[in-house]
């Protein structure tokens, strides 16, 4: 599959989500260019799941005095695959997607998954579900994709296979990626840029440079972590 980076900057500004009178997102300003990858970080309640369901369009009461722009084309990945129980593999992928099986099983193969276009999920490690879950997203070729927490219930070496195989896929499509996550070595090893959202409003950001090592053993990447951990209230 050739890379598809798209044209459109994900654009949001003074996004505003309330439930009853209180404000789970107060005021967000965004961007997020073509190809570039942002991980969001913020504590449990923080409105990381809210920012990213008012992006994936699943939100119809987001207001705000500004603008929310995104691509059209979205893909969504949640922290369980949600694959249909019913289906193969194969038909998971392409669900929806009319004469695009060939395009499936190279998406299947991209993720590591050949040869088990016939499997049902359950017969699938949840690691593996995981892998189909971004083979449908990246098979439907989005310009965004959305990821909320997707390794969050994988143990922690299938964590840095999966690692691995996302910075591949987004080196090869080159979606534009917003990545929520609990995680701050994630955060850095995966993002170009990483957010931090507190009480609603983003308060952290920091732009991984390209000269960081991803790795715990880098002195930048300690002192990014101590930041990050420091916006996060985390006092080590
Ligand atoms: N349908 C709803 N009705 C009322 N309050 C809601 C609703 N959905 C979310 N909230 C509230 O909005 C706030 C933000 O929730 P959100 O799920 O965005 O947080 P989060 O940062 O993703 O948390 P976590 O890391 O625990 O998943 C929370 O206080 C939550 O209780």
């Amino acid at each position: 599959m050739a890379p598809y980076a798209g044209l459109v900057t994900v654009q949001v500004r003074d996004l505003v989500r309330k439930y009853d009178d209180r404000a789970v997102l107060d005021g967000v300003d965004l961007e997020i260019a073509p190809g570039e990858f942002v991980a969001l970080l913020g504590k449990s309640g923080s409105g990381k799941s809210t920012l990213l369901r008012a992006l994936a369009g699943l939100d119809p009461e987001v207001v705000g005095s500004g603008e929310l722009v995104v691509p059209q084309q979205v893909s969504v990945v949640f922290q369980d695959s949600r694959l249909l129980p019913w289906a193969r593999v194969l038909d998971n992928v392409v669900l929806g997607l009319r004469g695009s099986e060939q395009r499936g099983r190279e998406s299947l193969a991209e993720v590591g998954l050949a040869g088990r276009e016939d499997a049902w999920p359950n017969e699938l490690s949840g690691g593996e579900q995981q892998r189909v879950a971004l083979a449908r997203s990246l098979v439907r070729e989005p310009e965004l994709l959305l990821a909320d927490e997707p390794f969050g219930a994988l143990d922690a070496l299938t964590r840095l296979k999966m690692h691995a195989l996302l910075r591949k896929l987004c080196a090869a499509h080159q979606p534009a990626v917003l990545l929520v996550t609990h995680d701050v070595d994630e955060a850095i090893v995966l993002a170009d840029r990483v957010i931090v959202l507190d009480a609603g409003r983003l308060v952290a950001e920091e732009v991984i440079s390209l000269g960081l090592e991803r790795s715990a053993v880098d002195p930048e990447f300690a002192a990014v972590r101590a930041r990050l951990l420091d916006a996060l209230g985390v006092t080590l």
